[in-house]
Parts: structure tokens; sequence; C-alpha cells
């Protein structure tokens, strides 16, 4: 592998796609890189596979889909920033391969997603989206039939993360029972209670709410047994991942009547533009509210993202700092005035850092800092030295036996 060095800040190229925020750019710019290409909508994928090859940093949101044919191609890439929470679209396992840290934004759009979520839960409840149908065309069925008000019913929420969580606080305020389900102990807010099971969830629950990622061991886990487990009359909102519900069985619950309503904001397969058609078996279903996954899409929460995995992004390419990366060791790094650091991401294996020792003592290198951390595959070690032995440090180290990749920052 040969060693990679940094470049200077104008020659390090950025490309953002599907419409990153301009807070963004204003970080990027104001942080002294000007090398900023950006695409509204994600590439086709003979299109990214072209162009990724001369990217440093790459900037995505939950369309573009970075499998490990775009990494090996990602010649020069560092870092990637997926400007949203999942990071499912991401091979991850290739990135590190690659030695490519991926950062994201946890927390900045569960806002936007708890409040979507709760007021379709009115809205459904009321049987406002079947009304508003109707009325458009041209209907007029005045009636408190199937109309509830969401105080006093019970809502049960699966995945109580960031987002479970703050909906959970929401729906209390209004009135509403909370329940959840989660694979891990969580700490109850308010008056909430932890139910031992998924079916005991949906038992008992009027509305329920998934907020699980995407997971091997979330995939498909509302399915007709599921659907059938839930009341009749129950509600369903999916604003976590398509994979997580079978949308047929889903179809099939609602138009038996079973459910009385869905909200869905994501699919299992999603139109790749805006341009394209969306195509699903809940078309044409007026109980059911389907929005084209935009949970996190407000203008806040896109702002407030732009500018948390910009700045990420900066920090690690200005001097390292690999703090909340979803992939790599994390090290919070000092600055480094007046030395270069040298940056060595390695399979963790027994003895790495011990032959970096042995070079920087054999060649009578000064080191000034030295911090290392791994993770189950990957080690990262993050040296400071005098500039006059970086050229020959970085060359020896570059053929330690398991290294992925070097790289110096001036
Ligand atoms: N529709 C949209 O625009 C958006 C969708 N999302 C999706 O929402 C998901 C959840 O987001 P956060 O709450 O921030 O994630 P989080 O990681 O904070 O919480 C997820 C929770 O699910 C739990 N969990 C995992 N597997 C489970 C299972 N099988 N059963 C029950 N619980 C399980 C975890 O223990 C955790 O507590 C994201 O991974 C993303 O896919 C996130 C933001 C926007
Ligand atoms: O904004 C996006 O493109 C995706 C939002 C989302 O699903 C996430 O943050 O995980």
């Amino acid at each position: 592998m040969t060693a990679r060095t940094s470049l200077d800040k104008d020659k390090i190229k950025f490309l953002l796609l599907e419409g990153i925020h301009p807070s963004a750019l204003e970080v990027l710019h104001g942080s002294g890189y000007s090398q900023i290409e950006t695409v509204k909508g994600a590439l086709p994928e003979e299109e990214l596979l072209e162009r990724i090859a001369d990217v440093h940093f790459l900037g995505i949101r939950s369309r573009t889909q970075l499998t490990p044919a775009v990494f090996e191609k990602a010649h020069k890439l560092v870092a990637v920033g997926a400007f949203c929470i999942g990071t499912n679209q991401i091979d991850l396992q290739a990135a590190r391969e690659q030695g490519v840290v991926v950062f994201n934004a946890p927390y900045s759009n569960t806002r936007s997603v708890a409040e979507l979520v709760l007021a379709e839960t009115i809205l459904l409840l009321r049987g406002i989206p079947a009304k508003n149908a109707a009325v458009h065309r041209g209907g007029w069925s005045k009636s408190a039939e199937q109309s509830y008000e969401a105080r006093g019913k019970t809502l049960g929420i699966v995945g109580y993360g960031s987002i479970g969580t703050q909906l959970s606080v929401l729906a209390e305020s209004l009135g509403m029972k909370v329940i959840f389900h989660d694979v891990v102990s969580k700490l109850p807010l308010g008056n909430a209670h932890q139910v031992a099971s998924l079916d005991e969830l949906l038992a008992q629950s009027d509305v329920v709410s998934l907020h699980v990622p995407e997971l091997a061991s979330t995939q498909w886990i509302i399915g007709a047994p599921q659907l059938a487990r839930m009341k009749q009359g129950a509600i369903l909102l999916n604003a976590s991942r398509g994979t997580v519900v079978e949308i047929d069985a889903l179809a099939d619950a609602l138009k038996s009547g079973h459910l009385a309503g869905a909200a869905v904001d994501v699919f299992p397969v999603e139109p790749r533009s805006n341009a394209d058609v969306f195509e699903s078996p809940l078309r044409g279903l007026d109980n059911v509210i389907l929005t084209p996954h935009i949970g996190g899409s407000t203008m806040e929460a896109q702002a407030n993202i732009g500018l948390e995995v910009a700045e990420k992004l900066v920090k690690f390419s200005d001097n390292g700092t690999t703090t909340s990366s979803v992939n790599f060791p994390e090290v919070a790094l000092p600055a480094h005035p007046g030395k270069h650091r040298l940056l060595h991401i390695h399979r963790n294996v027994p003895g790495v850092l011990s032959q970096i020792n042995q070079i920087m003592s054999d060649n009578h290198i000064n080191i000034s800092a030295q911090f290392l951390q791994t993770n189950e595959t990957l080690g990262y070690v993050v040296i400071d030295l005098d500039a006059r032995s970086s050229d020959i440090a970085l060359e020896k180290l570059a053929k330690v036996p398991g290294t992925i990749r070097t790289r110096v920052l001036f």
C-alpha cells in the first residue's frame, strides 16, 4: 500500500450529494476548503463509480448506496459524512477495510421525526386522511364515527432511542399512555414503561410507532403475524426504515379493516430521485398517510446536520480527530502547532505499535506526542513529530505489515 499524504487545502476535493444544506458549505469554506462540488440528487451508480475516483471527502444522505464496489474505486477517499442518522446505506465493513472514516449526525433530526409522527397520530386517530380525501372529491361525511382523541390512548413505541424517547415525552404531554419495547433495558421517561416483548406491545397499543435502526435483526419484524396481534382498529406508523415492515402484509391489514390507518415514510424500495415514480401497494388507500422519506427533512434539522457533519469532516481533515465516528476507533486530538502529525491506520493485529516504535527508535525520530485507539478490527495511531522526520517516518510506517493507510497532516 502506498503512503498517502495530506494535500494543500485547495487540492482537497469534497463531493456533496443529495442536496446537503448550504450550512455545510459555509463550514467548509470557512475552514479554508474551496474544492467543493455539490449535486442536488443522488448520482446514478455508474456516475458515482466514475466521479468517486478523485474525491477525498464524500457527503451523502440516505439515497446513495456506498457498496464495496464504490469503495474499491474510491482510491483517494479518506472520509464519508452521512448527513443523516441512518448509516445502513454504507457498507461500513468495506469502509473500514479501505481505512475510510464514516461520520453521521445522530441527533440533529430526531425532533423533526418525533413531531411528524405525533401529528400523524392525531390525524389518523381522527380519520382525517380519509375524510380529507373524500372532501377533495366533493364528499361530505360529517360524523364522529371512528374519530377519537389521542388523550388516554396507548402509544406503543418500538425502539426507545433518541427518536422513541422524544416521541414518548411529546405523547405524554397530550395525555397518551406510553409503553415501549426495546432490546436493551431503557430508563423510562415520565410515566412510560417498558414491556417485555414486541407481542405484548402490539396487543396493548392503540397506536404503534416504529423507531428501530435497519439491522439484520430488525428486518421484517412487522409482518402478517405481528399485524394480526395488533388490536382491531389500531394504527401503525413507520418512519424508521422500509425493511422493518412487510409492506404487502400491511396493505392487506389495512384493506381488511383490521388496522384503521397507517403513516409510512420509508419503504422497501424508494425512488432514486424526485423524478422517479413511487410504486407501492399502499398507494390509493385513503386511510394511509404516505410521505417521501421526509421524517427528518425540516429546515432546522437540515441546517443543524449540515453544520454538525461538516465540522466533523473538517476536524478529521485538519487534525485527525475521529470522535463520534460510526466505524472507527474514536480519538479526540489536541492541536499540533509546529509539528507534523502522522496518521497510521492498520488492521488490529498484535505487534503493530511495537513495530512503529521500533522504526522511530531505529531512525532516531523524536516523538512529541502519540495516541493509540483500537476497535475490534482497526487500530489508529497518531504521532506528532518534527517536520524534518515526517517523510522518512511516513515511508517506513507505510511498510509495516497490517497497514491500511497512512497520512501526514501539516
Ligand atoms: N424517516 C426519517 O427521515 C428518519 C428515519 N430515521 C431512522 O430512525 C432510526 C432510529 O433513530 P434513533 O432513535 O436516532 O436511533 P437510536 O439508535 O437512538 O435508537 C434505536 C433504538 O432501537 C433499539 N432497537 C434495536 N433493535 C431493536 C429491536 N429489534 N426491537 C426493539 N428495539 C430495538 C435500540 O436499542 C435503540 O434503543 C434510525 O436508525 C433511522 O433509520 C432517523 C432519522 C430520520
Ligand atoms: O434526510 C435523509 O436523507 C434521511 C433521513 C434519515 O432517514 C436518517 O437520518 O436516518
